[in-house]
């Protein structure tokens, strides 16, 4: 097992990205701390993942708290130490795209993604790295970013500046965090079906664009993404750091 009694924290961990990546840290031997927005309506599906987990023969806890909150970071910090002893691997995965227009961006609809899935990125990376820090035993944080960061999309002119800040953020964290053994890599997904996207899918001529755009033919499932993130997070990536780790299906290189 590539996790073996690590502790791994993942943010957003409630569906789609974050949820797959969290099956799998448990399969590989991790105890897992789920973030999620605290909402009523996620309580059940985390209610639903810790038992999985734990059928898994693995534990895991839950904190319902907002990505954007600078607090949020240390609530589940707090959660991985009290309930596991230590934090091994943050992967901040929660984040937003409300599909719009760039000449007629609500203000609200601009700060609100920035701060859900940038500004809390940075605050949440920090809590965790000070914590691995004083642990003294390195530690792998994961941002997932997107091809967004390579690529820009008319209707994600709020949303792609994030995607490439969260990776930068990766490229600096990993220079600042390398004297304490932390690694620190982006995970950058093509197009993979979640609720994130699912209005933008229904339209099948976008849905079919997108496969068009895609060698392998196909779109991405969120278990397509839980393998690199326990690799990143594993020590088969012990040299791996300020990376970015690009998982499309091959959709970027595919110009014609
Ligand atoms: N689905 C895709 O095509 C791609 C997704 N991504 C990124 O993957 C990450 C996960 O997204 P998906 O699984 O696709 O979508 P999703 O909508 O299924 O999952 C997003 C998760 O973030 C959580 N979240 C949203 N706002 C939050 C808040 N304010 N506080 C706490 N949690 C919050 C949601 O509850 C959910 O668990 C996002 O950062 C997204 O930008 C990146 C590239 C492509
Ligand atoms: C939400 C989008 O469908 C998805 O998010 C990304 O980061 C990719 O650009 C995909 O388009």
């Amino acid at each position: 097992m590539l996790l073996n009694d690590k502790t791994v924290i993942i943010t957003g961990a409630s569906r789609g990205i974050g949820r797959a990546a969290a099956v799998e840290c448990a399969r590989q031997g991790a105890n897992v701390v789920i973030g999620y927005s605290g909402s009523d309506s996620s309580r059940p599906l985390v209610d639903k993942l810790i038992q999985e987990i734990r059928e898994l023969g693995r534990d895991a806890s839950a904190v319902g708290a907002p990505a954007g909150d600078p607090e949020t970071g240390d609530k589940l910090v707090e959660s991985a130490v009290s309930n596991f002893g230590s934090v091994d691997v943050f992967v901040n995965n929660a984040g937003i795209c409300p599909f719009h227009s760039f000449l007629d961006m609500p203000r609200e609809t601009y700060l609100e993604t920035v701060n859900t899935n940038l500004n809390g990125a940075y605050f949440a990376v920090q809590a965790a790295a000070n914590r691995m820090k004083d642990q003294g035993n390195g530690g792998a944080i994961i941002a997932v970013s997107s091809i967004s960061a390579l690529v820009g999309g008319a209707m994600q002119t709020h949303y792609t500046p994030t995607k490439a800040g969260v990776l930068s953020l990766m490229q600096s964290c990993a220079v600042a965090l390398g004297p304490y053994g932390i690694r620190c890599n982006a995970l950058l997904p093509g197009t993979i079906e979640t609720d994130i996207n699912k209005d933008d899918l229904a339209d099948q001529q976008k849905r079919d664009y997108m496969i068009g755009r895609t060698p392998l033919g196909r779109l991405g499932r969120p278990e397509d993404m839980a393998g690199p993130i326990v690799f990143l997070a594993s020590d088969m990536a012990a040299y791996v750091t300020g990376a970015s780790l690009l998982v499309d299906g091959g959709m970027f290189v595919s110009l014609q």
